[in-house]
């Protein structure tokens, strides 16, 4: 389904991602572990194009990925995005937020003065449901908590009725027992639905636990690809260089800004 070829990224003089080859199934839940800087928010932001690859092509369903509009417009469609910081319009409702996963395949004109198809609110309720948020439909979605808060990035994501869900340090910033909630949800829809996610992770014991496959990054290059018994303390040692005993398996912490504005590359508080 996805079929990744001589992936190379540069930012200026520095390369972020150098000849990534990469396949991913159908349906398979992914997880991308690597420590911060190692290139994989780049590697997600390059499968949906909101960042240009140097060099490289990416292929989805057979259907190279390009940055024509035509091309922009199919992976945009196909390709929904889950954010370290949730990315959700705090005064909007809970179910406003979701619908706006439904605006790609709406006429702009309903977009634009915020009028949601009947069926689009039935899909929106339905993928509320599915992370068990259908009862906060109605409230403003800033007197969630944060768990709650990436439970609607899911809906909203799913709302899409996406073929790939790309997560890119989802529970990042939840404590250890939101975060587990919050990857049950987003792996239990993936396999009932069938929806291929990739999800970057910094978080080995998460890894471990809800990937079926790992791929590990560092310093842009794939360094590991395999299962979760796979992730041996030499492989650790590749992914990680310096990483000690003591820290094996915990929360490493994430640094970096956000570099993900909003869904499909909206700015959603603009357009709220
Ligand atoms: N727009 C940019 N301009 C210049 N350098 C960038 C840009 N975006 C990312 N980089 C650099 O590319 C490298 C990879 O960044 P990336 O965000 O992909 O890493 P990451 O593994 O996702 O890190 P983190 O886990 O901290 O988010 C980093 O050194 C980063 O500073």
């Amino acid at each position: 389904m996805i079929r990744i070829r001589g992936l190379s990224k540069r930012y200026g003089d520095f390369d972020a991602l150098q000849g990534i080859d990469l396949d991913v199934a159908p349906g398979e839940f992914l997880v991308v572990l690597g420590p911060s800087g190692a290139g994989k928010s780049t590697l997600l932001r390059c499968i949906n194009r909101l960042c240009e690859p140097s060099q490289g092509e990416i292929h989805i369903d057979g259907r190279r990925v390009s940055s024509d509009a035509g091309s922009l417009r199919s992976v945009r469609r196909q390709v929904a995005m889950i954010f370290q910081h949730y990315n959700v319009v705090p005064r909007l409702s809970v179910r406003k937020n979701v619908l706006t996963g439904r605006l790609g395949t709406m006429p702009s004109l309903l977009s634009w003065l915020q009028i949601f198809p009947r069926k689009d609110v039935d899909i929106a309720q339905e993928c509320l449901r599915r992370v068990e948020l259908a009862e906060k439909a109605e409230l403003r979605t800033d007197t969630l908590s944060g768990g709650q808060k990436q439970r609607v990035g899911i809906a909203r994501a799913l709302a899409q009725q996406p073929k790939i869900i790309l997560a890119d340090e989802p529970v990042a910033s939840l404590d250890p027992k939101t975060s587990r909630t919050v990857l049950r949800y987003l792996k239990q829809a993936s396999q009932e639905l069938g929806i291929t996610v990739i999800c970057n992770l910094h978080q080995i014991d998460y890894a471990r636990e809800f990937g079926e496959r790992i791929v590990g990054v560092s310093g842009g290059r794939i360094v590991f690809e395999g299962g979760p018994q796979g992730l041996t303390d030499e492989v650790l040692h590749r992914i990680y260089p310096g990483l000690d005993e003591g820290h094996r398996g915990q929360v490493l912490p994430p640094c970096g800004p956000e570099s993900a504005p909003g869904v499909n590359g909206l700015m959603l508080e603009e357009a709220a």
